[in-house]
């Protein structure tokens, strides 16, 4: 199978990757296309813009930053819209909210190409081992051809029927994680602070009924300040942001979301936004400590 891939960053290299190791004939394409020479060197081709990408390859996947992004690659010059059309199907796996996946989807439709979002659960690793979440919705013809695809990129699929719910199937999933790792930043914190060893507080969460992969994962590096990213904070913050703007769509109150995203704001606001999510522990752990009133 050819497919085109439109976004290199932390997640679109490893998807990427791993499409060409399983052997798809993959072309690739990246704002900044010097980043697309470690895909050239494991066998994808180059399209010099997302137009000529679309216009070699039947179906095309985007992983890109934020609803700016895939607007901008869909809309602008050299776009997507300039080449899509009949037997064409697009497929955007990048985070963003409903609004934006659903005037992506009317336009690829009015040129008589097939849509489907498909956003996904999952990170670096997942992403560089094939075990994403795939949470997709739209066309569901475009859907079932890209199922060999998705097959290699992730361990499940779910299909959510119409467009838009994808998009905020991720959002909630993100709004409850990004909440998770200010729970966590803050439980780090307080134990510290009052005379107890947090990597002890990390030993006794794992075993109750509270463990997860994440804290498991993060809580060890946060302890050590190492914030490589995998999940850069920006992003995090972005999605907060898109699950708040849905709360508000939909009247449903969110204090403790809304709380976790004044963090990541913080957090970004002090230059921590390349790094990932869980240095927001950076911003909990300075708000407290200061010794006993
Ligand atoms: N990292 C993670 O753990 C996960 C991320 N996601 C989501 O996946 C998406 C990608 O994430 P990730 O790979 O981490 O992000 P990165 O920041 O690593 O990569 C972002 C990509 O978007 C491109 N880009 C940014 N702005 C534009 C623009 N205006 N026009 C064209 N291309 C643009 C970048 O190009 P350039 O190289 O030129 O800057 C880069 O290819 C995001 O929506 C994120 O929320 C979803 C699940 C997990
Ligand atoms: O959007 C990013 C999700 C990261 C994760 O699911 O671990």
């Amino acid at each position: 199978m050819e497919v085109g891939f439109l976004g290199l960053g932390i997640m679109g290299k490893a998807m990427a990757a791993n499409l060409l190791r399983h052997g798809f004939r993959v072309t690739v394409w990246n704002r900044t296309l010097s980043k697309c020479q470690e895909l050239v060197a494991l066998g994808a081709a180059v399209g010099e813009t997302p137009a000529a990408v679309v216009a070699k390859c039947r179906y095309t996947i985007a992983m890109l930053s934020d609803p700016s992004a895939a607007l901008s690659v869909v809309f602008d010059k050299d776009g997507v819209l300039e080449q899509i059309g009949e037997g064409k199907g697009y497929v955007d796996m990048s985070t963003v909210d409903a609004a934006t996946s659903c005037k992506i989807s009317e336009a690829i439709k009015q040129k008589g190409g097939a849509f489907v979002e498909a956003p996904v659960s999952g990170s670096k690793k997942p992403a560089e081992d094939g075990q994403l979440v795939i949470l997709a919705a739209g066309d569901k013809v475009l859907y079932d051809d890209m199922v060999p695809a998705f097959d290699v990129l992730g361990k499940k699929s779910f299909f959510l029927g119409e467009i838009g719910n994808g998009a905020k199937m991720k959002l909630v999933v993100n709004m409850i994680m990004g909440s998770m790792m200010n729970a966590l930043s803050e439980g780090l914190s307080l134990a510290d602070n009052s005379g107890l060893s947090p990597q002890t507080l990390l030993d006794v969460l794992d075993l109750g009924a509270i463990a997860n992969p994440m804290f498991k994962l993060k809580g060890p590096s946060m302890l050590q300040g190492s914030y490589n990213p995998a999940f850069p904070l920006k992003h995090q913050q972005k999605d907060m942001r898109l699950a708040l703007a849905l709360g508000d769509e939909n009247a449903v109150s969110m204090p403790v979301a809304a709380a976790s995203n004044e963090a990541f704001k913080k957090a970004r606001s002090l230059g921590l936004g390349d790094l990932d999510f869980s240095a927001v522990y950076e911003v909990l752990k300075g708000a407290g400590g200061s010794g006993k009133a």
